[in-house]
Protein backbone atom coordinates (compact mmCIF):
# COMPACT_ATOMS: atom_id res chain seq x y z
CA UNK A 1 0.00 0.00 0.00
CA UNK A 2 1.59 3.74 -0.96
CA UNK A 3 2.28 5.26 2.13
CA UNK A 4 -0.22 7.90 3.35
CA UNK A 5 0.73 11.74 3.26
CA UNK A 6 0.93 13.18 6.68
CA UNK A 7 -0.68 16.07 7.41
CA UNK A 8 -0.06 19.42 10.05
CA UNK A 9 -3.31 19.92 12.46
CA UNK A 10 -2.90 23.44 11.08
CA UNK A 11 -3.81 22.23 7.29
CA UNK A 12 -6.57 19.96 8.12
CA UNK A 13 -8.17 22.93 10.13
CA UNK A 14 -8.08 25.04 6.70
CA UNK A 15 -10.69 22.42 5.50
CA UNK A 16 -14.10 22.68 7.19
CA UNK A 17 -16.46 23.99 5.00
CA UNK A 18 -18.60 22.51 2.46
CA UNK A 19 -16.37 22.71 -0.16
CA UNK A 20 -13.95 21.16 1.47
CA UNK A 21 -14.48 19.20 4.18
CA UNK A 22 -11.15 17.38 6.12
CA UNK A 23 -11.78 15.36 9.18
CA UNK A 24 -9.19 13.65 11.62
CA UNK A 25 -10.23 10.72 13.68
CA UNK A 26 -7.95 8.19 15.34
CA UNK A 27 -4.98 9.81 13.67
CA UNK A 28 -6.00 9.14 10.22
CA UNK A 29 -7.42 12.17 7.96
CA UNK A 30 -10.55 11.39 5.85
CA UNK A 31 -11.87 14.19 3.22
CA UNK A 32 -15.43 13.79 3.30
CA UNK A 33 -16.54 16.48 1.15
CA UNK A 34 -18.00 14.13 -1.52
CA UNK A 35 -19.86 12.14 1.22
CA UNK A 36 -20.91 14.85 3.37
CA UNK A 37 -24.64 15.13 1.23
CA UNK A 38 -25.07 11.38 1.84
CA UNK A 39 -23.97 10.95 5.13
CA UNK A 40 -26.84 9.90 7.65
CA UNK A 41 -26.04 12.02 10.03
CA UNK A 42 -25.93 15.28 8.12
CA UNK A 43 -23.75 17.97 6.80
CA UNK A 44 -23.68 19.67 9.83
CA UNK A 45 -22.60 17.30 12.08
CA UNK A 46 -19.51 16.99 9.79
CA UNK A 47 -18.52 20.58 9.14
CA UNK A 48 -19.11 20.89 12.93
CA UNK A 49 -17.04 18.12 13.53
CA UNK A 50 -13.66 19.07 11.45
CA UNK A 51 -14.42 22.87 12.69
CA UNK A 52 -11.26 24.37 14.21
CA UNK A 53 -13.70 26.71 16.20
CA UNK A 54 -15.83 24.60 17.72
CA UNK A 55 -14.86 24.22 21.44
CA UNK A 56 -14.88 20.48 22.12
CA UNK A 57 -13.18 19.86 19.13
CA UNK A 58 -10.65 22.92 19.01
CA UNK A 59 -8.16 20.65 17.12
CA UNK A 60 -10.52 19.86 14.46
CA UNK A 61 -10.22 16.07 16.06
CA UNK A 62 -13.18 14.64 15.30
CA UNK A 63 -12.63 10.96 16.99
CA UNK A 64 -14.32 11.45 19.94
CA UNK A 65 -17.33 13.14 18.09
CA UNK A 66 -16.97 9.99 15.90
CA UNK A 67 -16.74 7.11 18.49
CA UNK A 68 -19.82 9.17 20.29
CA UNK A 69 -22.37 7.95 17.95
CA UNK A 70 -21.17 4.54 18.03
CA UNK A 71 -21.07 4.10 14.05
CA UNK A 72 -21.92 0.46 12.70
CA UNK A 73 -18.70 -1.42 11.29
CA UNK A 74 -20.14 -0.62 7.69
CA UNK A 75 -19.73 2.76 8.73
CA UNK A 76 -16.38 2.59 9.55
CA UNK A 77 -15.82 -0.20 7.18
CA UNK A 78 -16.34 2.72 4.45
CA UNK A 79 -14.58 5.35 6.03
CA UNK A 80 -11.21 3.57 3.71
CA UNK A 81 -13.15 5.83 0.79
CA UNK A 82 -12.07 8.88 2.38
CA UNK A 83 -8.90 8.43 3.35
CA UNK A 84 -5.85 10.93 2.33
CA UNK A 85 -3.52 10.72 4.93
CA UNK A 86 -2.41 10.49 8.55
CA UNK A 87 -2.27 13.57 11.34
CA UNK A 88 1.19 14.66 11.85
CA UNK A 89 2.76 14.12 15.10
CA UNK A 90 -0.47 12.31 16.42
CA UNK A 91 -0.68 11.31 19.68
CA UNK A 92 -2.60 7.98 20.10
CA UNK A 93 -5.02 6.64 21.96
CA UNK A 94 -6.07 10.17 23.98
CA UNK A 95 -3.32 11.26 24.83
CA UNK A 96 -1.85 7.85 26.68
CA UNK A 97 1.32 7.95 28.82
CA UNK A 98 4.24 5.97 27.50
CA UNK A 99 3.57 2.03 28.67
CA UNK A 100 4.59 2.38 32.86
CA UNK A 101 7.08 -0.14 33.42
CA UNK A 102 6.01 -0.85 36.59
CA UNK A 103 2.97 -2.57 35.40
CA UNK A 104 4.58 -4.09 32.46
CA UNK A 105 7.20 -5.56 34.07
CA UNK A 106 4.73 -7.24 37.14
CA UNK A 107 6.44 -10.29 38.52
CA UNK A 108 4.72 -13.47 39.53
CA UNK A 109 4.47 -13.63 42.86
CA UNK A 110 7.13 -16.34 44.30
CA UNK A 111 5.80 -19.61 45.40
CA UNK A 112 5.18 -20.23 48.78
CA UNK A 113 5.10 -23.54 51.01
CA UNK A 114 4.18 -23.84 54.08
CA UNK A 115 5.53 -26.36 56.56
CA UNK A 116 1.82 -27.88 56.63
CA UNK A 117 1.87 -28.15 53.26
CA UNK A 118 4.80 -31.38 53.72
CA UNK A 119 3.38 -32.27 56.66
CA UNK A 120 0.12 -32.84 56.13
CA UNK A 121 0.41 -35.67 53.07
CA UNK A 122 3.09 -36.98 55.35
CA UNK A 123 1.06 -37.52 58.05
CA UNK A 124 -1.55 -38.95 55.56
CA UNK A 125 0.94 -41.68 54.28
CA UNK A 126 2.58 -42.40 57.89
CA UNK A 127 -1.35 -43.14 58.77
CA UNK A 128 -1.96 -45.02 55.67
CA UNK A 129 0.76 -47.42 56.07
CA UNK A 130 0.22 -48.26 59.94
CA UNK A 131 -3.10 -48.82 59.45
C1 LIG B 1 -15.64 9.36 7.54
C2 LIG B 1 -16.45 9.64 8.55
C3 LIG B 1 -17.87 9.15 8.69
C4 LIG B 1 -18.54 8.18 8.02
C5 LIG B 1 -18.03 7.27 6.90
C6 LIG B 1 -19.88 8.11 8.59
C7 LIG B 1 -20.87 7.25 8.17
C8 LIG B 1 -22.11 7.12 8.76
C9 LIG B 1 -23.09 6.11 8.44
C10 LIG B 1 -22.92 5.04 7.36
C11 LIG B 1 -24.14 6.31 9.25
C12 LIG B 1 -25.46 5.45 9.29
C13 LIG B 1 -25.53 4.66 10.57
C14 LIG B 1 -24.38 3.67 10.71
O1 LIG B 1 -24.17 2.86 9.80
O2 LIG B 1 -23.69 3.71 11.76
C15 LIG B 1 -23.86 7.44 10.08
C16 LIG B 1 -24.70 7.96 11.04
C17 LIG B 1 -24.42 9.03 11.85
N1 LIG B 1 -23.26 9.74 11.86
FE1 LIG B 1 -21.65 9.43 10.72
N2 LIG B 1 -20.01 9.05 9.58
C18 LIG B 1 -18.80 9.72 9.68
C19 LIG B 1 -18.47 10.73 10.55
C20 LIG B 1 -19.33 11.26 11.47
C21 LIG B 1 -18.98 12.30 12.39
C22 LIG B 1 -17.62 12.98 12.52
C23 LIG B 1 -20.07 12.57 13.12
C24 LIG B 1 -20.11 13.62 14.19
C25 LIG B 1 -20.85 13.63 15.21
C26 LIG B 1 -21.13 11.69 12.67
C27 LIG B 1 -22.42 11.64 13.16
C28 LIG B 1 -23.38 10.74 12.81
C29 LIG B 1 -24.70 10.67 13.41
C30 LIG B 1 -25.24 11.59 14.49
C31 LIG B 1 -25.34 9.58 12.82
C32 LIG B 1 -26.71 9.02 13.20
C33 LIG B 1 -27.77 9.37 12.27
C34 LIG B 1 -29.08 8.74 12.75
O3 LIG B 1 -29.06 7.56 13.12
O4 LIG B 1 -30.05 9.45 12.74
N3 LIG B 1 -20.64 10.89 11.67
N4 LIG B 1 -22.61 7.92 9.79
Amino acid sequence: MAELKSYSAAEISLHTTKQSCWLSIGGKVYDVTTFMEEHPGGEDVMLHASGASVAPFSSGDATQAFEEVGHSSSAISSMKNYLIGTVEDHVSDDHRPPKPTATSHREPPPPSYSLSDYFLPLLVLAVASAA
